[in-house]
């Protein structure tokens, strides 16, 4: 066997230099800054009084830390003001391209990079963010770094990393109706547990994946995280070079015809090897929801809350703090739980299709006043298509709250939480505890789960919504 990997060939390409043991230096094609990291990472390089190697590399846009109401500035949530003013000022000082509150390109920086084509197959991206993976859908090598490393990025536009060893994770079959790239998450971190990624680069391949459209591979990517993973991985193909034509920041004409043969040859060798191989029948994959405060912790939306008798002894204090946190009982059924919170957003679930899914759900029905249901849309593009086509109206006249674009109650680093006790259906991909804020229960699930529980109060399966 001597065939590569994507990642090897991802990995080779960007070696500046091999400095042994297992590291390289590795150069860095895109860095992209937020409001929390960002502000940091430049204020480190001010300290050192290094300026930024490559202004036209990075890009950055304001998102954790700003308020999502409509109507809203940079300002609007005042404790967050100041990340908000020094990614502002900075970025001007060092001719780093800002999308600005309100500005065209402006949201998760998540959602922000692959729509505007800032990121393209074949590239190293970087951000300080551990999210950055959810770019390894366009067949990027891309990963969340330290605010230190993130500053050594932008005075050398290089980074240190040791290469790590490779899984495959490869889905056969096809995935149900209703069931989409969230719930293949959510089952998949089930199943391996959250740290199976640990340490791991995981490439995604197999008959589902080729079949599956770039938003549902970014939200796949994005999970990677949670399965402990730095880098997901899927290899470019049709759909992908048809995503990525006509974007504002993609090469254009011939430049973008030149592209294509390059970013064809990045894919896995028929005779490559990996470290780990795990296969994944989709289609026995149903919608998948948590009930606990890890991401693994998840069950079918038809199944029942584990009992602590049921698994081995050491793991049973863990189990039952999170039925705690989560005011669970034991072998409950899921389905029927009431809920307080609904949010349809973050770089897990929060583009177009994210949308169009839960708008089918909410279309013609109405959220009870025992809900408090919003849709925070990933980006401004994202936010003005779905106006284009009417979402919008739909999840008005439902009851939800349309709001502008950022990472709002995902982490609630913007002020914006679930209050303490209450229960919250949400496309996030983090449900740790005090998450979405002190005291909340977090469920995560998919757009479509997550309306049809803003719409029948309670944790219900989509599949037979009356
Ligand atoms: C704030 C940021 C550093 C953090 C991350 O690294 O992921 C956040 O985006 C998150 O989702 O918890
Ligand atoms: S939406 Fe959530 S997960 Fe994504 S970058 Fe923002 S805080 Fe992190």
């Amino acid at each position: 066997m001597n065939g590569h990997t994507l990642f090897d060939k991802l990995w080779d390409a960007h070696v500046v230099r091999d400095l042994g043991d297992g590291w390289a230096l590795l150069h860095i094609d895109r860095h992209l800054l937020h409001d929390l990291s960002g502000p940091v990472m430049l204020g480190e390089l001010s300290r050192r009084g290094c300026a930024v190697a490559n202004p036209e590399l990075a890009f950055a846009t304001p998102d954790h830390a700003i308020s999502t109401v409509p109507g809203r500035t940079g300002q609007t949530y005042a404790a967050g003001a100041h990340l908000w003013r020094t990614l502002t000022e900075e970025c001007a000082a060092r001719r780093i391209r800002l999308f600005d509150v309100d500005q065209s390109g402006q949201g998760i920086v998540h959602v922000m990079a692959p729509e505007l084509g800032l990121v393209l197959p074949g590239l190293t991206v970087i951000c300080g963010d551990s999210h950055t993976c959810t770019n390894g859908g366009l067949g990027a090598l891309a990963f969340g770094v330290g605010t230190s490393e993130g500053a050594h990025a932008l005075a050398t536009q290089t980074v240190r990393q040791r290469k790590p060893p490779q899984m495959r994770v490869r889905y056969s079959g096809a995935l149900a109706p209703g069931v989409t790239a969230k719930d293949l998450a959510l089952h998949t971190i089930r199943q391996l547990g959250a740290s199976a990624g640990a340490g791991y680069c995981v490439e995604f391949a197999g008959p589902v994946i080729d079949a599956m459209d770039i938003e549902g591979r970014l939200t796949l990517c994005n999970l990677s995280v949670e399965l402990g993973a730095r880098y997901g991985l899927i290899a470019p193909d049709e759909a992908t070079i048809a995503y990525l034509r006509g974007r504002p920041y993609a090469p254009r004409g011939a430049a973008f015809e030149a592209a294509l043969p390059s970013w064809r040859t990045l894919r896995t060798d028929a005779d490559a090897a990996f470290d780990c191989n795990v296969e994944i029948d989709a289609s026995q994959v149903v919608p998948t929801i948590t009930w606990g405060t890890s991401p693994e912790q998840a069950i079918p939306v038809d199944g029942r809350v584990p009992e602590p008798g049921a698994v081995p002894a050491g793991e049973r204090p863990a189990l039952e703090d999170a039925l705690r946190y989560m005011g669970l009982q034991p072998g409950q059924r899921i389905a029927g739980t009431p809920v307080d919170w609904v949010f349809i957003g973050s770089c897990a679930n929060s583009r177009l299709s994210d949308l169009r899914a839960a708008a089918q759900v909410a279309r013609g029905r109405h959220v009870p006043d025992s809900v408090t249901a919003w849709v925070v849309p990933g980006s401004l593009e994202v936010k003005r298509a779905a106006e284009a086509e009417g979402l919008d109206r739909i999840f008005v006249e439902a009851g939800f709250q349309w709001r502008e674009p950022g990472c709002s109650m995902c982490v609630a680093a913007n002020g914006e939480q679930v209050p303490p006790g209450q229960r919250c259906v949400s496309t996030s991909n983090r449900n740790f505890v005090g998450r979405q804020g002190p005291g909340a229960r977090t469920h995560l699930a998919s757009p479509a789960m997550a309306a049809a529980a803003a719409v029948s109060g309670c944790i219900s399966d989509l599949r037979s919504l009356a």
